[in-house]
């Protein structure tokens, strides 16, 4: 029997493996997936060294960590629903424990999960909510899954959709932020590279800098503001355009379809 078996081997499965392995939080040879008709699950296998299983209802693991998309949830739960598992991680988009519960009824204990991408390179969040509270060893997988690839925070299940809107979609946001400025960056005459190394660093040192020094986003940025100067031109562009309402919007835009996707 395996310690993970991950139902699901595309961009969110192959990020947490890749940093759990990484981590040394677990061996390969402990790990195994499975995916659905395309080639991520041998993809995963080849580049991680875990063991890679063609059919779903193989999978013999302590800790089943679901992985797929919500839509693909029926699908699987149809396979492997009845399976006795000792616990179940699922970092599902809007999928509700209950739901869960429903299609697990064997599953010992239930977490729900909201990580990010950045769990590629162990700089992730993640939120969890587990159904009831867990057993030492079950809060030990838990966090063996989850330290390894950034920062965890538990919370209730109801904030879930609010963290996913934050943090799980987050990594878009600022890869969309990215994009326009390397957009803008070759429109003032830029090549791409320059553009590029411009934008991410400004970015990456911007975002370093907020986590160390002690002043809030609003002072760092006045402190960025000459009077009369370049930056305030371009904030107040900013403000013209609503900037802020259009952050808001845009959150509570992801929040509501994170709770559509829990009525799947
Ligand atoms: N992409 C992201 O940044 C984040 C995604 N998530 C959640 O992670 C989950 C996966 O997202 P991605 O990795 O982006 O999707 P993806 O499309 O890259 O991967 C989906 C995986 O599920 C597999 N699959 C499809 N049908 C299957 C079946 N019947 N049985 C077993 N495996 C099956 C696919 O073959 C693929 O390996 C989603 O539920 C999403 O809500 C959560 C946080 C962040
Ligand atoms: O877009 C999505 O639905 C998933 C959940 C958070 C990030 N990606």
């Amino acid at each position: 029997m395996k310690k993970f078996a991950f139902v699901g081997a595309g961009k969110m499965a192959s990020a947490i493996v890749s940093g759990m392995i990484k981590s040394g939080a677990v061996r390969p040879w402990d790990v195994e997936c499975v995916s659905g008709a395309d080639s991520t699950g041998a993809d995963l296998a080849r580049n991680t060294g875990i063991s890679h299983t063609a059919k779903i209802e193989n999978i013999n693991a302590e800790t089943v960590v679901l992985a797929c998309k919500p839509q693909q949830l029926a699908e699987v739960a149809q396979s492997i629903g009845q399976k006795r598992m000792d616990l179940v991680i699922s970092i599902l988009a809007g999928t509700t424990i209950s739901k869960l519960r429903e299609r697990f009824p064997n599953a010992g204990k239930i977490v729900r999960v909201m990580p990010n991408m950045a769990a590629l390179i162990s700089k992730g969040i993640s939120c969890f909510a587990p159904e009831t509270e867990l057993e030492p060893d079950q809060e030990k997988t838990v966090e063996t899954v989850l330290k390894a690839i950034g920062k965890v925070i538990k919370c209730p299940e109801a904030q879930l959709d609010a963290v996913t809107a934050l943090s799980g979609s987050g990594p878009g946001y600022v890869f969309e932020f990215a994009a326009a400025l390397i957009e803008a960056g070759k429109e003032l005459g830029f090549d791409n590279e320059t553009a590029k190394e411009l934008s991410i660093q400004t970015i990456l040192g911007s975002a370093m800098l907020l986590e160390k020094d002690e002043r809030s986003p609003e002072e760092l940025r006045d402190a960025v503001c000459s009077p009369g100067g370049t930056t305030l031109a371009a904030l107040e562009v900013f403000k013209a355009s609503n900037f802020r309402k259009t952050v808001k919007d845009a959150l509570f835009a992801a929040e509501k379809r994170s709770k559509e996707l829990s009525r799947l």
